[in-house]
């Protein structure tokens, strides 16, 4: 299949119906008829935005307007993510901050503060609501929307001796890792929630950390990509978490992994017709892998090239670049990680993002939700933001988001000032 890097290229390719299967060839196999079925989902979305003339934009404002209305009420058909109300929060209230707004609601933050608090244990660790087992998803939830508050009342509220306890008592001794909860299931997730945790929490020791780099590197397959579990099959979300965990464990072990090998695979998740990443061999486009996957290439950039992110992303304002140019339909946009940073911004700006509501979905056809407007939203700043400090935007230069570290998901500056309070007060 044609790649279709230059954006006349890519308008031409969709004003001229110049698709390469119609829905009414019969595809021989399930999983390709599903493929075809997305393809041309996504060729009559950008043939209608071109039709339409509309503008490359992102709408803030009916994206802000959806998350302050979801972070203060959520209808009753929520009552299945009942067990995720931590995400729920760390969903929307990085959401807001991405886009420069949640500092703008202190009693927001209060209020979020107040009910995470409610959701932390007397033994340490977090719930999925109040009264709930804790749990490592939940616990990185919470750990990751406090940090996000950025409050004295919120980082006051960690109990950290009881979360370093907490954690402890998650790591698998039998097989390496974590569990997610006691007696439940060990995967790459739990080696990244907890680390992650408990490095904004000022609580990452050498007894959390033994072993896992060796656990994680047990994890990556044959493609070059990262299971869940040693053995099992290479995944986008599971692939960031093991990244993420490996460097929070050991920045400088990378002789463990066959990073040529997972930079391959990785850089095979971009879809070349859609633009955005599925997550997995043969498997669909995903706006939610924008960040899973996109977040994967400042990791590999980082164990390549050194890790030099802090010193840049830390400033206060995001670091806007003289040179950006507003992409409205120039060729010259430069690609600084190994993926294209334009086509994925293309496929979020216009197939993923709810230009009407607010909000952003899976792919046209699906309806928004809070999770994927997350990740998005994430995986644009990611794409935004090069490892060199510059900038590059699709659109004009409003499109800009904050910056988010690659390792955390949080901005930088968030992630930064939690790490000095606590180191303050050792
Ligand atoms: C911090 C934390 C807990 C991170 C979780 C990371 C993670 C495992 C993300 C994957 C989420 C996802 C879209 C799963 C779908 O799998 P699927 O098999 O339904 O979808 P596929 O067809 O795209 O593979
Ligand atoms: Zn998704």
């Amino acid at each position: 299949m044609t790649k279709y890097n230059d954006d006349k290229a890519w308008r031409q390719k969709f004003t001229e119906n110049e698709y390469w299967m119609t829905s009414e060839d019969e595809p021989d196999d399930p999983t390709t008829e599903e493929q075809v079925k997305v393809e041309i989902g996504v060729q009559k979305t950008y043939q209608k935005f071109l039709r339409d003339k509309k503008e490359l934009k992102v709408q803030r404002g009916k994206h802000i307007a959806y998350l302050l209305d979801g972070i203060r009420h959520l209808d009753s058909y929520f009552d299945s993510l009942d067990a995720s109300r931590p995400w729920l929060v760390y969903w929307i209230v990085h959401s807001l901050d991405l886009l420069g707004e949640l500092d703008k609601h202190p009693d927001i933050i209060h209020d979020a503060v107040v009910f995470l608090s409610k959701c932390q244990n007397s033994t340490g660790g977090f719930g999925g609501g109040p009264g709930q087992l804790s749990h490592l998803a939940p616990t990185y939830a919470a750990v990751n929307a406090l940090a996000i508050c950025g409050t004295q009342e919120a980082y006051e509220m960690i109990d950290r001796k009881g979360l370093h306890s907490f954690l402890m008592s998650m790591r698998d001794p039998i097989h390496g890792g974590f569990v997610m909860h006691h007696g439940g299931e060990n995967d790459v997730r739990g080696c990244y929630c907890a680390l992650n945790a408990a490095s904004l929490a000022g609580v990452l020791t050498p007894e959390l950390t033994a072993g896992i780099p060796e656990f994680i590197a047990r994890c990556q397959t044959y493609e070059g990509g990262m299971g869940g579990f040693p053995g099992n099959e290479a995944h986008g979300g599971y692939t960031f978490c093991a990244l993420a965990a490996f460097l929070l464990s050991s920045p400088a072990s990378h002789q463990l992994l066959n990073v040529p090998a997972l930079t391959d695979w990785a850089v095979a998740r971009q879809t070349p017709y859609e633009g955005g990443f599925n997550g997995r061999t043969n498997k669909l486009v995903d706006a939610c892998y924008s960040f899973w996957m996109g977040g994967v290439f400042p990791l590999l950039h980082a164990m390549e090239y050194g890790w030099r992110f802090d010193a840049f992303w830390n400033q206060e304002k995001p670091a806007y670049n003289k040179s950006t140019k507003e992409e409205k339909g120039s060729d010259d946009m430069d690609s600084l990680y190994l993926f294209h940073q334009k086509n994925l911004q293309l496929y979020i700006l216009i197939c993923s993002q709810d230009d009407v509501r607010g909000g952003f979905r899976d792919k046209p056809g699906k309806g928004r939700d809070f999770y994927h407007t997350c990740y998005t939203l994430s995986g644009l700043s990611v794409s935004q933001h090069n490892p060199d400090g510059t900038t590059s935007v699709v659109g004009p230069n409003e499109n800009l988001m904050e910056p988010t570290h690659p390792i955390h998901n949080v901005r930088p500056i968030k992630a930064t000032r939690m790490k000095n309070f606590f180191s303050e007060i050792k």
